[in-house]
């Protein structure tokens, strides 16, 4: 069953380590059929280049497997939970992808610091709270979905406008109108982090700078002209002719 959508989440699958979102066996996409109420997902710990469509395991919204040989993601509960949750969504997408990862060790939001970010997820990427111990042992009940839903509620944030967060201490999860569109919006969010980290290492960074080396970013903060006019001797005054 599901034989074209098995043939789209592979496809999305086999994407995460093309777009070096993951390392060994640390991502997993999905897919779901509205009409049918059943959606197909990664099998759990199967190498992306020994994967293959009909890998894929077919589960329904109340999380139980419908056909497959293998057993689901152990993400199953997180993608079924959001699933039901945000209705529109038709593809989920979560990695381990390094920078990511590193915002939600630290649990900080991305924040929404250029148009890059800005033209996918238009405002900040939520860090949600990590999970308790308890909470993960039993996140067969959905506690990760749980807290996403829960940070997008509590902040007012739209999920088709914001398409993806950060679970603390765990990593990103996205999702989109399709696997693939979920799967674009993984990489988005993995390059604005990137970016994010050294745009907030140049700025944050100043207030430690010593004052020689603050003077030497004057031009930071008054155009680079402003510098160049006052240091370079190829300036404008010393061109002209006596
Ligand atoms: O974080 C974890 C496991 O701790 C998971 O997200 C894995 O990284 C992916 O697991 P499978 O999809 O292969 O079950």
């Amino acid at each position: 069953m599901l034989e074209q959508l098995k043939q789209e989440v592979y496809e999305a699958n086999m994407q995460l380590p093309k777009l070096g979102l993951v390392s060994f066996t640390w991502g997993n996409v999905s897919g779901i059929d509205r009409e049918k109420g059943l959606y197909v997902i990664k099998p759990s710990g199967v190498p992306y280049d020994e994967l293959k469509p009909a890998d894929m395991v077919v589960v329904n919204l109340a999380g139980e497997v419908v056909e497959g040989d293998y057993n689901p993601s152990s993400d199953t509960p997180t993608h079924t939970y959001l699933y039901n949750h945000f209705p529109k969504i038709g593809g989920i997408v979560h990695t381990h992808s390094p920078w990511a990862v590193a915002f939600a060790a630290a649990k900080l939001d991305i924040p929404a610091m250029n148009t890059t970010h800005a033209d996918t997820f238009y405002t900040d990427i939520p860090a949600a709270d990590a999970l308790t111990k308890d909470e993960i042992e039993a996140d067969y009940e959905g506690n990760t979905g749980k807290t996403i839903v829960k940070t997008f509620e509590e902040r007012g944030l739209d999920y088709e406008a914001t398409p993806g967060t950060l679970v603390s201490q765990h990593g990103p999860f996205t999702w989109g109108a399709t696997p693939a569109k979920a799967v674009y919006n993984a990489k988005v969010l993995e390059v604005v982090a990137e970016e994010d980290y050294h745009t907030m290492q140049m700025t944050m960074g100043d207030s430690h700078l010593p004052q020689y080396l603050l003077d030497k970013h004057y031009y930071r903060k008054h155009g680079a002209n402003a510098y160049y006019g006052q240091n370079n001797a190829h300036s404008k005054d010393h061109a002209k002719r006596s």
